[in-house]
């Protein structure tokens, strides 16, 4: 049947379908199917906030749409995307109800026709209840709070618990508003001036980026994303002088090479290798050569390629990339040990929901607890593997205290950690970025110094991190 459904709607029905069946990434399918569709930019723009804020608010608005249904377990799978896309548009886009009602209507008629008159029932229903959204006080009621936000329950009173209400709200208001984003300049391959000229002779606007008012070298915040798709821009990428990555991203990756440029490093968890570009660049920037003995370890063999090409196009050394469990580090690297030890952990993710929306309702309680106690025993693991007097760094995105500060206590109190004490990072404890309106995402980054075997403590002031693991205080 034909469909009046609007170009964007469409598009955005048809990405939440891979994202559904696929178990697919949002932002991946965003990437390959709107950003290089025949869309208008406009139409790109709409599309893409319309699959982010779906995917974000998944839960909630399977919610609200099953408190109007007899038999939510009646709504096939297309013409539930369908009514997902017209219940985000009514509760959280504030759009003309009339038009979103109409839209939903015609985007369930390219899916399911005899589903068209039950729809129009439905969204009615739902712009009448959309007046008592969220349904009780959000200041007394932490799932009217967490469905005004379109988090699950149990992550809002997680938030509140471990941020404090202000931080909370701030949080999971921020996560409901589309990422900025940010360049890194990779200076393997170029400089930061002529990178500012290449955007400043295409009309972009671009400013350099501070974060508590340190400058982050060499990153970049672009006003428009759609500046990413001119030719010109294009090509700085492929070449591999730019890469797109957060600023607190960038911040950590900054934050974890020692004072003195260590001989020898291990980059653990080295994923696709956007850390591995952002460290050895910034051993450039700051010692004038990259780090000469580097190893990249990953439990992911798929990921090796990957980094392998990306390093090869961004001129970056990596001595070894390795392919294994870094709980088998002994086995993995047998008496070896390395000046600086960067484990980028895997973690829940919190602090990045705005670029990964599919976190928030996949993710699982368990799964926290679990991936701090891992957090714990790659710590461990890696321990030995620390030389005397190096550091060891441990960062991740997100911020459950569970996690972060958790984990740097729990690895201080183990016999490995034992040898370990807090080291500052620029002047404080911890690198700890919080999410706010326009803000970079939420990371975290510890750095610890190994004693130097001497039997006398190094000289490294612990710049008030203490030595009783309490990370964030400050
Ligand atoms: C936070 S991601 C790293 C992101 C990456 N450093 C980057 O900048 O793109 C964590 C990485 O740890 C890897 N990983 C998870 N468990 C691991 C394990 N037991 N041993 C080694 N690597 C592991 C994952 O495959 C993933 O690439």
């Amino acid at each position: 049947m034909r469909t009046k459904a609007t170009p964007a709607r469409l598009a955005a029905l048809a990405a939440l379908r891979e994202v559904r069946e696929r178990k697919a990434y949002a932002q991946d399918v965003i990437a390959r199917d709107i950003d290089d569709s025949s869309l208008t930019p406009e139409d790109r723009a709409f599309a893409t906030r319309l699959v982010l804020g779906v995917v974000s608010s998944t839960g909630t608005l399977d919610e609200v749409i099953d408190r109007v249904l007899d038999n939510p377990h009646d709504v096939s799978p297309q013409v539930r995307d369908a009514l997902r896309i017209s219940t985000y548009e009514i509760f959280f886009l504030d759009k003309r109800f009339h038009a979103a009602v109409d839209q939903g209507v015609e985007l369930v008629k390219s899916v399911a026709p005899p589903a068209a008159g039950l729809t129009n029932y439905v969204l009615r229903q739902l712009v009448r209840l959309r007046a008592e959204f969220p349904f009780a006080d959000p200041n007394r009621d932490i799932e009217a709070l967490a469905r005004l936000h379109a988090f699950p329950a149990w992550q809002a009173a997680l938030l509140m618990n471990d941020l404090g209400p202000e931080a909370a709200f701030e949080f999971m208001r921020a996560s409901n508003e589309p990422a900025p984003l940010f360049v890194a300049v990779n200076a393997a391959k170029t400089r930061d001036e002529l990178v500012l000229r290449a955007f400043e002779r295409v009309g972009e606007q671009v400013e350099r980026v501070e974060i508590e008012g340190g400058e982050v070298p060499g990153c970049l915040r672009l006003d428009d994303p759609r500046t990413l798709l001119l030719p010109d821009v294009k090509r700085l990428l492929s070449q591999g002088r730019i890469l797109v990555s957060d600023a607190a991203s960038q911040q950590v990756a900054a934050s974890v090479l020692p004072e003195k440029k260590p001989a020898s490093f291990l980059e653990v968890g080295a994923g696709r290798a956007t850390k591995t570009i952002l460290i050895q660049s910034g051993a450039l920037r700051r010692w004038g050569f990259q780090i000469e003995e580097y190893v990249a370890l990953d439990n992911r063999a798929f990921k090796k390629k990957v980094l392998e090409e990306r390093v090869e196009r961004f001129g970056i050394h990596v001595s070894e990339a390795l392919v294994g469990d870094v709980l088998d580090a002994d086995d993995l690297m047998p008496g070896r040990s390395f000046d600086a030890v960067f484990l980028d952990a895997p973690c829940s993710g919190l602090g990045t929901l705005r670029r990964h929306p599919e976190i928030r309702w996949r993710l699982k309680p368990d799964e926290i607890v679990d991936m701090a106690r891992q957090q714990v025993a790659m710590l461990r693991a890696l321990a030995s593997h620390v030389s005397p007097g190096g550091t060891l760094a441990y960062a991740t995105c997100t911020v459950t205290r569970m996690e972060n500060d958790a984990v740097v206590k729990a690895f201080l109190k183990t016999e490995e950690g034992s040898r370990f004490h807090l080291a500052p990072i620029a002047g404080k404890p911890c690198v700890s970025t919080r999410l706010s309106k326009g803000s970079p995402d939420a990371h975290f980054a510890v750095r610890f110094v190994r004693a130097d075997d001497t039997g006398g403590a190094d000289d490294v002031d612990d710049g008030g991190a203490g030595d009783d693991g309490d990370a964030s205080r400050s």
